[in-house]
């Protein structure tokens, strides 16, 4: 796994759209696995500058949503769906039909997954995988206790990640869903590479075990530790914890 520490959000933003825009060029038809969250914002306004300024086409990019909130009616605007929808996939050339997510409208959950996991297999996985960090470690949603090995399930948001999203939620705890779809650790492994994203003082722990600790499922995201090619992009305030 890669460390680099940068500046700013802006300098990683800079950073991450060049991983992005050397796979696009090497591999315009690539498999792009999206993230949500706050993190991965000022990336994707880059990536848009890119597209806008003709240096990047998505035209034959597929994409594959990291999770989704259950119990939100289709409509809501933070179904994470929505999120890509205007963050990203709106602002450039991507084909509507082109970003998948898991299906949490559907009446069997449980199928949805199997049929999310079965979508990304015939694609086959990821090329690049952009990912957040939760502040109690989880990626994705795949949060702490959860088995290392995991594929895309149904899973219970633990209580730090509501407290945290609550703030999406006009602050309303009560407003926040209890369960997600997500893809597995499993599954965001097999993804080619990993780029992940931690901005601010509220994940210096959570990168703290990222980078300096044991493999744990306490602290879900240290499967990274095991990947081939894993880049970790910080900015000093989520370095603050590291040892060295
Ligand atoms: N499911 C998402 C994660 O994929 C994301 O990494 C995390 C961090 O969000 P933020 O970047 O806003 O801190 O939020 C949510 O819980």
């Amino acid at each position: 796994m890669e460390l680099v520490i940068l500046d700013s959000a802006e300098d990683i933003a800079q950073r991450a759209a060049d991983v992005v825009e050397d796979l696009l060029r090497t591999k315009p038809d690539a498999v792009l696995g999206t993230a949500t969250g706050s993190s991965p914002l000022p990336l994707y306004d880059e990536l848009v500058r890119r597209y806008e300024a003709g240096r990047i086409s998505f035209k034959d990019v597929t994409g594959f949503m990291l999770d989704e909130y259950v119990g939100l009616p289709a409509d809501h605007p933070e179904r994470y769906s929505a999120f890509m929808e205007t963050h990203l996939r709106s602002r450039i050339d991507m084909a509507p039909g082109a970003l998948h997510g898991p299906d949490a409208l559907s009446d069997d959950l449980e199928a949805a997954c199997r049929d999310y996991e079965a979508q990304m297999a015939r694609a086959g996985y990821c090329d690049l995988q952009i990912l957040g960090i939760g502040t109690d470690g989880h990626i994705g949603f795949n949060e702490p206790g959860g088995a290392l090995d995991s594929v895309t399930h149904v899973g219970v948001l633990a209580e730090q990640t509501r407290r945290d999203n609550a703030r999406f939620f006009d602050g309303d705890l009560d407003a926040v869903p209890t369960h997600c779809l997500t893809q597995g650790l499993s599954t965001i492994m097999r993804a080619r590479r990993l780029l992940l994203i931690a901005t601010g003082e509220n994940k210096a722990q959570a990168v703290a075990h990222l980078v300096d600790g044991e493999v744990s499922a306490q602290w879900p995201a240290t499967v990274m530790q095991n990947h081939p090619d894993a880049l970790v992009l910080v900015d000093p305030q989520a370095a603050s914890l590291l040892r060295r």
